[in-house]
């Protein structure tokens, strides 16, 4: 398995609060990768540089792809400062622009498993919690890229989006063989999604093991959360 992502010895820090300080990871291409750890310890900030939103103090990060890479890494849109009036509608067509291998069977698809006709029309601003998390969970797949990076995939969405929403990601990245990056505090969507468990702290890889290891040796991810918030691990 080729080396994908490689993130050698990068350093970052907001003023003087450092996040990241000599951080080293290796990511194969087809991992399925969840990034799990306390709030704040650098999770968004990492998949942010990896997407290239935002560049290490120090160190690089490769992506090893001939093709275009910003073709080719889908990112799950934060909330989004939408101008007033923007609709799904108006940014489907703006993302047709930007991405020629976008076919209309694959928008129809997209549109039905995160049922955006439902507010299609309406201006994104508009729109309640969980129906723009769907919008911008659909961004990171408008080009079916080889990298696609989800952060907080299901918060806000109710519990029969929620399953749909993980069975196609899941799906989806295996039919493809695309590279994961899976930013999560739900140890389910984990286990469901993912083949890796990376876990942060203080600035550096805590733990690292397939989640079949994680299983055989804690019983569940879940269980492992629980040691690892009681510094049992
Ligand atoms: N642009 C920024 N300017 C200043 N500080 C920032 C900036 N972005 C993030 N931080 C700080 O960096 C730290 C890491 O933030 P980050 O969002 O990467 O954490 P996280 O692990 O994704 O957290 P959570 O689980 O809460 O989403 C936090 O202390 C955050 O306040």
């Amino acid at each position: 398995m080729k080396t994908l992502i490689e993130i050698n010895n990068i350093s970052k820090a907001f003023g003087k609060k450092v996040i990241f300080k000599d951080f080293n990871l290796e990511i194969k291409e087809g991992q399925k990768v969840a990034l799990m750890g306390a709030n704040g310890c650098g999770k968004t900030t990492l998949v942010e540089m990896i997407a290239q939103f935002s560049k290490p103090d120090s160190g690089e990060i490769k992506i090893n792809l001939e093709d275009n890479i910003k073709q080719e890494i889908g990112i799950q849109l934060q909330e989004g400062n939408w101008p007033t009036g923007i609709t799904a509608h108006n940014m489907l067509d703006f993302y047709k622009a930007v991405y020629p291998k976008l076919t209309k069977e694959w928008e129809e698809k997209i549109k039905k498993v995160f049922e955006i006709d439902e507010f299609i029309d309406r201006p994104l601003k508009k729109l309640s919690g969980g129906q723009r998390q769907r919008f911008n969970a659909m961004i990171s797949i408008m080009n079916n890229p080889k990298i696609i990076i989800l952060d907080e995939l299901t918060t806000g969405l109710d519990m029969e989006l929620q399953f749909k929403i993980i069975d196609f990601f899941s799906k989806n990245t295996k039919e493809f063989n695309q590279t994961l990056l899976l930013v999560s505090h739900h140890p389910e969507e984990v286990e469901e999604m993912c083949d890796r468990l990376i876990i942060i702290k203080d600035s550096k890889v805590f733990y690292d093991d397939s989640i079949v290891n994680t299983i055989k040796k804690h019983k569940s991810v879940r269980a492992l959360m629980d040691k690892f918030f009681k510094g049992e691990i």
